[in-house]
């Protein structure tokens, strides 16, 4: 046995301390811990095997297969993108709508913790949740059990299901894949562990906001009160308003800028 100290001593000639820490949190599922508490045996076994693999460059959220989000743990695994915590200010903006009985869709789901996470605040919504990655909807329906919920799952190309299936969305949520391949600011542990096919996009990352685009008006047809929130990349503010040309009034967008005081996310609602 060892105290948290001696832990955090350790590991600190090659890891900064609030990340030991974090680590630790992780081993002991604890969200607050003093500097005498005891680590056992088997915990300093974890927490060295950890630290074994974030030194080969994994993800701490890959080997540990869980990741805080909102008010809950997700699995996670290789195929799933790991939630970032600016993507909870989507989740906090829509539950200050009515939600009851809304058609609420996550699309792009991944993890499946923006759609759940909203769920568990009001499980009187009716949620569907769509990816196009069979190995992420897999972890999508792991979370859906994890959490005691319940959602229509769909494999889709974005949002072609919603017009395949007939559906009627109140409320279209979507963290797409942003990033530009060329983008060489991207963090290289995340652009090594990460599944491409969350992070990137064609067209400078802005694809899924043309087709987005190409599609609002068929998607306001099936409901003119149907409003969209959607993540973007902190840069793309000013693409985006020429993208939705906002000259034409025909939407009002609004964007809204993230804990960074970075751009973010917009809402796009029918004049
Ligand atoms: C940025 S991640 C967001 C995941 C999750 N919503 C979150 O916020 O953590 C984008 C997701 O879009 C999915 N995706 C990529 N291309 C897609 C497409 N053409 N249609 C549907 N989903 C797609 C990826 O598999 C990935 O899960």
């Amino acid at each position: 046995m060892k105290i948290i100290k001696e832990v955090v001593e350790f590991y600190s000639k090659d890891f900064d301390k609030k990340q030991i820490k974090n680590i630790i949190k992780h081993v002991l599922y604890k969200d607050v811990f003093f500097d005498d508490d005891i680590v056992t045996k088997n915990e300093i076994k974890e927490i060295r095997k950890i630290f074994k693999k974030l030194k080969k460059g994994q993800l701490l959220e890959y080997i540990t297969n869980r990741k805080f989000f909102y008010k809950n743990n997700f699995i996670v695994n290789k195929n799933t993108l790991i939630p970032r915590p600016e993507t909870e200010l989507l989740v906090e903006e829509v539950l200050q709508y009515n939600l009851q009985n809304k058609n609420v869709f996550d699309i792009c789901c991944g993890t499946g913790c923006i759609g759940l996470s909203i769920y568990l605040e009001n499980n009187n919504i009716n949620l569907f949740m769509s990816d196009i990655s069979k190995k992420a909807l897999n972890v999508t329906k792991k979370n859906i059990k994890l959490l005691n919920a319940k959602a229509k799952v769909y494999k889709s190309n974005f949002i072609n299901f919603i017009f395949e299936k007939n559906l009627k969305p109140d409320f279209i949520i979507i963290n797409p894949p942003y990033i530009d391949k060329r983008d060489k600011n991207l963090d290289i542990l995340v652009k090594k562990n990460e599944p491409k096919t969350a992070l990137f996009a064609k067209d400078n990352g802005l694809f899924f906001y043309k087709v987005l685009y190409n599609n609002l008006e068929k998607l306001f047809n099936l409901n003119k009160d149907l409003i969209i929130l959607c993540e973007f990349g902190f840069e793309q503010k000013q693409k985006l308003e020429g993208i939705f040309n906002l000259k034409r009034v025909k939407y009002k967008i609004e964007f809204k800028k993230d804990y960074s005081n970075l751009w973010r996310y917009f809402i796009l609602k029918k004049v």
